[in-house]
C-alpha cells in the first residue's frame, strides 16, 4: 500500500531541504512544496526533488481570475507535479480554468490531481462567522466548496479531517480528501485549529495527511514518518530503486 502521508517542506530554501530529505531517498514519498519553499527556490528545487523520485504536490493554492490561473496551470503543468490546489472561493469558472490550463499541456490522462481548498484549517467556526461572514456551519460550508470543486471537474479537496464524513456523503468516496491539520497525541497546535491525529484522520476517512512540522520538527523524521506509517497500519515499504 502507498504511504498516504505528505510531508510538508515548509524550509526557507534548497540547504535545508537536501538535509532533512537525504534519509527518505529512494522511497517515492510525497512530499508537498508549498509557498515559502516554491518562492524562495523556484521550479528548478520541484526538477531537484522529482530527480530523486518523491512525488510532488505543489502546494500554490491559486486564486485569481479563471484566464489567470488557466495560464498558471500550464505553466505549472510543465513541471510535472503529481498534485497542484486552487482555492474553491475563486468559483465553478476559475476552477474550470484550473482544469482546461491542466490539460492543455498534460493531457487528460496524465495530468496532476487538482484539488482545492475548502476552508484552511487555520479557520475555525467563529473566525469563519466573524471575520469571514459566512453564516453556515463549518460542516455546510466546506460540504458545500467540496461540491462546487466536484461539479468543476476537480479531483477532490484540501480539508480538515473533521469534515471527511460530511464530503464523502455529498460527493462520494472516490472524491479525495488530502488533509492537513494533523497533530501528534502531544504535539502544539500551533496555527491550526480543526485538528486530528493521523489515527483519527484514518477513522474520519481521509485518504492523505499532510504533516509538516510534527514531522519536520521532530528528532528522528523518518522513525516519526513511519510510526505514523504504523498508525494506519501499513507498513513502511522502501522502494530503493
Ligand atoms: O487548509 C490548509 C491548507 C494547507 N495547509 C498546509 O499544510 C501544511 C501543514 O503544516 P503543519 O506544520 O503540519 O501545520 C502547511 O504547509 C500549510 O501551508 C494547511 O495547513 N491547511
Amino acid at each position: 500500500m502507498r504511504s498516504p502521508v505528505i510531508i510538508a517542506l515548509d524550509f526557507p530554501g534548497k540547504k535545508e531541504v537536501e538535509a532533512f530529505i537525504e534519509p527518505f531517498e529512494g522511497q517515492e514519498a510525497w512530499v508537498k512544496v508549498g509557498m515559502e519553499l516554491f518562492y524562495g527556490e523556484g521550479p528548478q528545487l520541484v526538477s531537484y526533488l522529482k530527480e530523486k523520485r518523491f512525488r510532488i504536490f505543489l502546494d500554490l493554492k491559486l486564486h485569481d481570475i479563471p484566464t489567470t490561473v488557466r495560464k498558471a496551470m500550464e505553466r505549472i503543468a510543465a513541471l510535472g507535479v503529481d498534485m497542484v490546489n486552487v482555492h474553491a472561493a475563486g468559483g465553478r469558472e476559475m476552477m474550470r480554468g484550473a482544469i482546461e490550463g491542466l490539460e492543455a499541456v498534460a493531457g487528460p490522462e496524465k495530468r496532476p490531481l487538482c484539488i482545492a481548498v475548502t476552508q484552511l484549517t487555520s479557520t475555525s467556526s467563529q473566525m469563519l462567522k466573524d471575520e469571514l461572514l459566512i453564516g453556515e456551519s463549518m460542516e455546510s460550508a466546506v460540504s458545500h466548496y467540496a461540491k462546487l470543486a466536484k461539479e468543476s471537474g476537480l479531483d477532490g479537496v484540501v480539508c480538515s479531517p473533521l469534515e471527511v464524513p460530511y464530503i464523502k456523503k455529498v460527493c462520494g468516496q472516490e472524491f479525495l480528501t488530502v488533509t492537513p491539520g494533523i497533530r501528534l497525541k502531544d504535539d502544539d497546535k500551533n496555527d491550526q485549529k480543526r485538528t486530528a491525529d493521523p489515527a483519527g484522520a484514518k477513522e474520519l476517512g481521509s485518504d492523505y495527511i499532510v504533516v509538516g512540522r510534527s514531522i519536520t520538527g521532530s528528532l528522528d523524521p523518518l522513525q516519526t514518518y513511519v510510526n505514523i506509517e504504523k498508525e494506519w497500519g501499513i507498513l513502511h515499504e522502501t522502494t530503493n530503486r
